[in-house]
This record gives structure tokens, sequence and C-alpha cells, in this order.
């Protein structure tokens, strides 16, 4: 019960505004707000059954030292923090100050982690403001030693776990997640965690990572966000032999066993959140393709190393043509080697396709993919029965009987299967070269020097994570091509000084378009994600450079921005979901679609909590 009549009364009057945690005063709750000084007219409140140490802890509800007088008095919290209110600015100077204390991006990490842990008000906060420091500790690519180390750092939880011993029993723990309003989901098997391979239950942070992003980056509620991981075992034999391993130790369900269980985690979720946007993450080829195929008609999904990537990086090459004096729709002309034939090489690749065709600039399909040079470990997907001029393959004979039909599109029949990068250079003279192998330093010196004879400005598209995981780094990129080179890379690079002058980088990574693509989903309550958003994504962020930053090698603007970015995103998301008819969220009258989304998006500020009994 509540003991304060004024608290009532404010209650009784928000309860009729109730749509989410955050209310707007009704004029009647306004009479009483005399009382409470930290309460105006404008503000919006958070209402809580918690009370003191309850609140204190709750990550979502705590404020730190930020609690005013009133509101330790209304949530029974007095005394329990020293007694200084300390506003935002104030933590915020204090947390930078012990961050950059922190020797090690690692201990950065561990330093963010406990931030959200304790108040993840101040933890979005500081990430909003610093989104482009900042991410490259939650993000790509300390994220990814963090995989690599989850079972020794590892000191709370965060997100839900699905094993193999909980077949039969998902229908029932999804009710254990408290929430029930989840907008977006990002699910991973941690089979593939970015170029890190196999890393099983340790592959969490990489859900959680992209989540803070889709809350930071897409304005999406912490509340509303869920990060899973599908613990099918693993087939890492280190971390298997690792007795502090927090995974199952048994290896990897397959086949009917495998989709059988991931089936029942869909059908799970959709159960109790059916209008949350799925998005698959870090699966290997090709589960990726099997579940997105299996999924995509059905359900509000996607998977980001195939489709998001593919945006992105269509996103690169369509400025880049821009770059060079050309226009995005001769996409034809270009001579694209891919390196990597896995979910994001040929996700990417059927991306450009997909566009070229669009553009109508190419007579058929086949004439599309007869624009792009496809290479695996073993090199180039050609002809076995011509003979190749060169042991090409960096690891030997391998077998070629496991390339499927996704594959099998780009096989070149005029030219020797299995040719080495240098060697595919030389003979097609490419405009482009995309890395998506996770094999750090194919990108040969050899390789490189022989683009930059044939082309005026290479696209040197490194795009594997983390950075140490690069086809090659932007120094040797601009090296190589005498300074000439439009470079991109999947994790960041600092721009680079050749010759005297500043040469820049860009970042290619799929996060420049998923927070957006949710933030769109989210607002329209699309009930499926479609190709054409894809597209759309694409061509949104290509066009976003100015004619100055494009002679100067920039792309597109980098993650610092990217909230203006998803804003761009989720307009052209909600316009294509209205378009398709796949749109249910009503429209308001005369507002634009770029004032809806702008106002949907969530901002990390501290709102007056004010205590409420019994269950909201
Ligand atoms: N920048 C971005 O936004 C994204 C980057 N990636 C990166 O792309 C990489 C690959 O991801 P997936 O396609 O999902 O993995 P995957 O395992 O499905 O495919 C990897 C492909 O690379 C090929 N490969 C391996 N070693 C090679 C070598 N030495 N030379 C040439 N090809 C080689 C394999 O044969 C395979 O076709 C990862 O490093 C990942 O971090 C993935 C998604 C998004
Ligand atoms: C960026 C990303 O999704 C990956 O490297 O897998
Ligand atoms: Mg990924």
């Amino acid at each position: 019960m509540l003991r304060n009549p004024a608290l009532k009364t404010i209650h009784a009057a928000t309860q009729r505004h109730v749509s989410s945690q955050v209310r707007h005063y009704s004029r009647r709750a306004l009479t009483t707000l005399a009382a409470f000084p930290d309460l105006r007219m404008e503000t919006m409140v958070q209402t809580t059954p918690k009370h003191g140490m309850d609140v204190i802890h709750d990550p979502l509800l705590s404020k730190g030292t930020a609690f005013s007088l009133s509101e330790r008095e209304r949530l029974g919290i007095r005394g329990l923090v020293p007694p200084r209110t300390q506003e935002m600015d104030k933590q915020l100077q204090r947390i930078i100050r012990n961050l950059r204390e922190c020797r090690t991006p690692l201990e950065k990490f561990v330093f963010m982690t406990a931030l959200q842990d304790r108040n993840e008000t101040l933890y979005y906060r500081l990430l909003i403001d610093n989104l482009e420091e900042l991410s490259q500790i939650i993000y790509t690519p300390t994220v990814g030693e963090a995989c690599q180390r989850f079972h020794s750092i590892y000191r709370r939880s965060r997100g839900m776990y699905f094993s193999s011993l909980d077949r039969g029993q998902m229908a029932a723990m999804v009710h254990n997640w408290p929430h029930d309003q989840v907008d977006v989901i990002v699910v991973t098997d941690g089979s593939r965690v970015l170029g890190l391979g196999d890393l099983g239950a340790n592959g969490m942070q990489i859900p959680i990572g992209k989540l803070s992003l889709y809350v930071a980056g897409g304005g999406i509620r912490p509340t509303s966000i869920l990060p899973v991981v599908l613990d099918v075992g693993t087939n890492n034999e280190s971390l298997l032999n690792d007795p502090l391993y927090l995974g199952m130790g048994h290896r990897r369900l397959e086949g009917d066993e495998y989709y059988s269980f991931v089936d029942e985690w869909v059908h799970a979720i959709q159960n109790r959140y059916p209008n949350a946007l799925i998005q698959f993450e870090d699966f290997k080829y090709p589960h990726a393709y099997n579940l997105l195929h299996k999924y995509k008609d059905n359900i509000c999904c996607f998977n980001d190393d195939i489709q998001s990537t593919s945006a992105v990086a269509l996103a690169g090459v369509l400025a880049a043509l821009k770059a060079r004096g050309k226009a995005i729709d001769d996409l034809n002309e270009e001579r694209i080697i891919c390196v990597g034939a896995g979910s994001a090489g040929v996700g990417v690749c059927e991306g450009i396709i997909d566009c070229m065709v669009e553009q109508g600039k190419v007579k058929s399909r086949e004439e599309a993919y007869s624009k792009i040079w496809m290479l695996d470990q073993h090199g180039l997907i050609g002809n076995s029965n011509l003979s190749s001029s060169a042991s090409a393959s960096p690891i030997g004979v391998g077998d070629r009987a496991n390339l499927d039909e996704r594959q099998l599109c780009y096989l070149k029949k005029d030219m020797s299967d299995r040719m080495s990068l240098e060697e595919v250079v030389k003979a097609i003279k490419p405009t482009v070269v995309l890395g998506l192998s996770g094999a750090p330093g194919v990108f040969t010196e050899g390789a490189i020097r022989a683009m930059a004879e044939g082309v005026e400005k290479p696209c040197v598209f490194p795009l594997s994570n983390p950075t140490h995981q690069s086809e090659c780094t932007a120094e040797q990129a601009f090296e190589w091509t005498d300074g000439r080179a439009i470079f991109a890379s999947g994790s960041p690079f600092k721009d680079v000084e050749y010759k005297g002058k500043i040469r820049k980088v860009n970042q290619i990574n799929n996060a420049m378009s998923f927070p957006g693509l949710g933030l769109g989903i989210t607002v329209s309550r699309a009930s499926r994600v479609t190709g054409k958003m894809f597209m759309e994504t694409a061509i949104t962020i290509a066009n976003m450079a100015t004619e100055d930053q494009l002679k100067n090698g920039v792309l597109f603007p980098g993650v610092g921005q990217l909230r203006e970015v998803s804003k761009e995103v989720a307009a052209k998301v909600c316009e294509v979901a209205y378009d398709q008819g796949l749109a249910r969220a009503q429209l308001r009258q005369g507002v634009s679609l770029k004032n809806i989304i702008e106002e949907s998006m969530w901002d990390p500020e501290y709102v007056p909590l004010i205590r409420v009994d019994g269950h909201m």
C-alpha cells in the first residue's frame, strides 16, 4: 500500500496513461506535484513497486548517487546512498576518469559491463556521448576478446541461455524473462563468432554488444531487448577441456537434432513475444542460411551477417562509385572480387547482384554474377577441368564437392579453379576487393599492388572482424596503392598519414544498419523483414556523405553518428513496411515519419521515480 496520499493520487491519475513504464502526468496528478520538487509539469515519471535496496540494485531503476532527496524519501532509500546528490554530469566525469585509468581494452570492457550492471541509464548516456570510442570496447574489436575470455571475466548474468538440457522446457522458460514487452532479440549459437570461430556459450557477449548498439544507436528501450544464446554444445577443444567453461561440455548438436532445437526455441519465443524482431547472429555456414530460409517468410526475423552486412557493404560500394565520379546505378560496370564464400561473403554478393538487377543495366541475373569473382579458402571458385597455374590454395588440396548452389552461382567456367587472389587480380583487374574470410593477411602485397596498377582508385575493403582478423591493415592498403585506395574495414582502424597527407578510413560494419532497421521495424510494427528493406537501407546510407567527404575518401558517417544514420534508415524501413503492406502500427496523422521516429527513440535521462504498490 502507498502510505503517502499524494503519491496515491498521482498513481491513480497516471494509471489511465499506462502504455509503458514511463508515463506523462495527467492534469489531475499535476495538482499534487507541488509536494515533490523534482517533479515538473513537463517531466515524465517512472513508476515502480520496488523500494529500498531493490531500487538501488536494479540497473534499470538505479541512479547511483543521483537520487534526489525527495526521491530518496519516496523510495525508502534515505541513508542508503552517500548524502550528496550528484547529477548525471558529475557522475559522467567520475566514470570517464575511472574508465581512462583502465590499462587494457579488456579492462575497459569489464568496467563498462559493471556499469551496465549497476546503472543502465548512465551506461547508455556514456555510450551515446562517446559512441565512436566506446563502441570499440563493447563491440568490435574488444568484444571478440571478451567472448574468448567470457568464462574468466564472467560476473553477473544478462540475457537468456537455452541449452540441450532445456529441450521440452523452452515454452515455459521464456516466461522467466522479467519483461512483458520485448522488441528486439539477438540470438546466437556461438558457432562462428566474428572471425574467431566456434566459441560456444561464450558467444553471449555478441548479442549483448549488438543490443547495446540497438539501444545506443537505434533508441530501442533497454527493457525491450533480449540477448540469447542457444547452447547446442561446442566443437572448440580448448573450451571443452576447460573446467571453467560455462557452456555445455558436449559437441555441437547437428542435423535434425539441431534444427528441432532451434525450432522449439523459435516457437517458444513466438508464443510469448509474437511481435519481437529476431536477429540471427554469428551462426556458421550453412546453418545461417538454412535457418534464414526456414523462418524469414513466417516470422519477423533476419540474419545480420548475411543481410545487414550486405546492406552496409553495398552502401560502401555505391558510395565508392560516387567518390569516383560515377552514379550509383553504374554498379554493373564494377569488377568485384569477394574473398570469402561463407554467410557474409555470399550474403554481400547477393545484395550486390540484387541491386544490379534492380537497376536494370544487366540483362539477366547470370550477367550480374559474371561481375563478381568469389574465392574461398582454396582460391577462386573456378573450373576444375582447367589446369591451375599455381598452387593457389593457401592450405593445399581441399574438397570442392562441398560448394553449394549459392556459391556455385559465382563459378567462373573460363578460369582455373583455385587461382590465388593475386592471379585473379592480374586476370580481371578488379575495381573492388572485399574481404569476408576471417583470414588475416590474405590481401597480399602482390595482389593489392597489382590491383592498384589497373585502377585509379582501388576499393580495398577488408571487412573481417575483429581487427587482427582483417585481410590487410589500413597502412598496408595505402602503402601498396600509393595512397590511392578507398579503404573500409569491418573493425576500426585509425586514419593513416601517408606522404604527409591524412588518408581516411571507413568502417563497413553491419552495426551501421541493424539499429536503424530494428527501430523502423519497431515503430511500424512490421510483421516481416524484407530484401527491399536492406536494399533501401544501403541506398540511404550510400547517399549520406557530402561531396567533400566523398572527395576525401569518406564513404558515409561513422559509428559516432550512428543515431543520425539510424533515424534515416528507420524512416526508410518504415516507408517500405507501409508500401509492402507489412506495417501494423497506425501512423499519427499530420506528423512526419521522421518526427515519429525521433520521438520514439529512447534517450537516457534520469526521470523522477515514483513508488506505486502492486504489480504494474
Ligand atoms: N564487417 C561486417 O559487418 C561483417 C564482417 N564479417 C566477417 O566476415 C568473416 C566471415 O564471416 P562468415 O562469412 O560468416 O564466415 P564463414 O565461416 O561462413 O565463411 C568464411 C569464408 O571464408 C573462406 N576462407 C577462410 N579462409 C580463407 C582464406 N585463407 N582465403 C580465402 N578465403 C578463406 C571460407 O572458405 C569461407 O568461405 C568474419 O571474420 C566476420 O567477422 C561478418 C559479418 C559482418
Ligand atoms: C560484425 C559482425 O556481425 C561479424 O563480424 O560477425
Ligand atoms: Mg556477426
